[in-house]
């Protein structure tokens, strides 16, 4: 589905990717973990479009989508919950969902205000609040609610456990967990090797903007050596 080959990339004179290469199979969790600074976010901005490449290409379904605004490739059906969230502290609820209603690959079953309520209740129940009267949980349930609005075909999660209490990140894989029974693919960006280890497929480790290693979450398991490398702090 996603093809992301030779990335190279940087922010003013300050190169960070360089040569990052991953693929994502339909329906497949695929994670990119790695140290802080490693250059994650800086290639879920350049595959949303948000950053011009230097070199490489990235395609979706097997078309190339690297040069396209970021709103075209959102509309292609790329769905991204960005690092810190961002959403719209002065608008409510209802107006952040609402903001982000798109159905343009006319998806059968899409959804739509309703259904997101549905699947996060707790967002029904503060539908009139504003979105900086939320708790970081509530936030973190509107901001993946804002993008499956956009119905997606593959949404990426940038570090969204991030700063949550361990039962407010319970709630969250357990929606993450009904959302990958649907055969949305996903790409989380994370940190937290257990948790992930019983989510996703596969797994990618970046360090200083190209992968490292890659493998299945067995064998991210078994390495020991690899995850003391790469990932201990
Ligand atoms: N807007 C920016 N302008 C200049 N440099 C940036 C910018 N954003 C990130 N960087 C730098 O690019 C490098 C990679 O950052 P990036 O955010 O992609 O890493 P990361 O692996 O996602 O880490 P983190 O987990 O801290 O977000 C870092 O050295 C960072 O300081």
């Amino acid at each position: 589905m996603l093809e992301v080959e030779n990335v190279e990339a940087s922010y003013g004179s300050s190169q960070v990717l360089f040569g990052m290469s991953f693929h994502v199979n339909p329906g497949e969790v695929v994670t990119l973990m790695g140290r802080n600074g490693m250059g994650k976010t800086t290639t879920i901005s350049s595959v949303m479009g948000l950053l011009k490449l230097k070199a490489g290409t990235v395609r979706l379904n097997g078309e190339v989508v690297s040069g396209l605004p970021p709103h075209r490739i959102a509309r292609l059906g790329v769905g991204i919950v960005p690092e810190g969230r961002r959403i719209f502290p002065n608008l409510t609820v209802r107006e952040n969902l609402l903001m982000a209603a798109a159905n343009h690959r006319k998806v059968r079953e899409p959804w739509t205000l309703n259904r997101v309520i549905d699947f996060f209740p707790r967002l029904g129940e503060r539908l009139h609040n504003g979105g900086n009267q939320l708790s970081g949980g509530e936030q973190q349930m509107l901001a993946i609610g804002r993008a499956l609005m956009t119905n997606p075909q593959l949404l990426v999660l940038d570090e969204a456990m991030e700063g949550l209490a361990p039962i407010v990140r319970d709630e969250i894989w357990a929606r993450l967990h009904e959302l990958k029974k649907t055969g949305l693919t996903l790409i989380l960006v994370d940190k937290e090797v257990e948790s992930l280890a019983g989510f996703a497929d596969r797994h990618y480790i970046v360090e200083k903007g190209e992968v490292v290693w890659e493998g299945d979450t067995p064998r991210l398991l078994s390495d020991e050596e690899s995850r003391m490398r790469y990932l201990s702090v």
